[in-house]
């Protein structure tokens, strides 16, 4: 809450906005464990996609590399450190800023000798919350990109999908 309530505040969006999504909003964790594997230029350990929740808090938990986020087309790698925790913005961060914070897209790729472990910390809000561009961002000047949908059906439609890149962004596109 103390990370989002300072994203929203560099946004100027009304704070009681955030505070109704996301206080006591929907959090789940995902422990990863991505094995040795002996030709890892064949296989990768998470295909990239961007997380569904608003936040992700991650824990590399050794120091065996693998996760990359995409960065003007390249793949570049986030070196684990020591006690450090990853925070990625996810698309329902990208939906509610209208636009303005953009979410990650990342990977996990595999080692030939050495095992990997991580945990992520979703974010999310309320299940009874509708997900949208919030009122106070939208203006005549910055027309909402997005659509207003449940987060029950936003998170269905997400779990229907296959996980590729940001497509399921699209989903939540207003096309003019
Ligand atoms: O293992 C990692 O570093 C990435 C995990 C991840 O992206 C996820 O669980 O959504
Ligand atoms: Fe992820």
């Amino acid at each position: 809450m103390a990370i989002l309530g300072y994203m929203a505040k560099a946004l100027k969006m009304d704070i009681e906005e955030i505070r109704e999504l996301f206080s006591e909003g929907i959090q789940s964790m995902r422990m990863n464990y991505y094995p040795p594997c002996p030709q890892p230029d064949r296989a990768i350990g998470l295909t990239p996609h961007s997380d569904a929740d608003a936040l992700t808090i991650l824990l590399q938990l050794n120091e065996t590399e693998g996760l990359q986020i995409r960065k003007e087309g390249n793949w570049v790698p986030i070196k684990p450190l020591p006690n450090a925790l990853v925070v990625n913005i996810g698309d329902i961060m990208e939906i509610v800023s209208n636009g303005d914070y953009r979410s990650i897209e990342h990977r996990a790729t595999v080692n030939s000798e050495e095992e990997r472990l991580s945990i992520a910390t979703f974010c999310s809000s309320k299940l009874d919350t509708v997900i949208g561009p919030a009122p106070s961002l939208i203006s005549p000047n910055s027309p909402a990109p997005f659509r207003r949908v449940p987060l029950e059906m936003y998170l269905k439609e997400f779990f229907a999908r296959k996980l590729n890149g940001k497509a399921h962004l699209d989903f939540m596109k207003v096309y003019r």
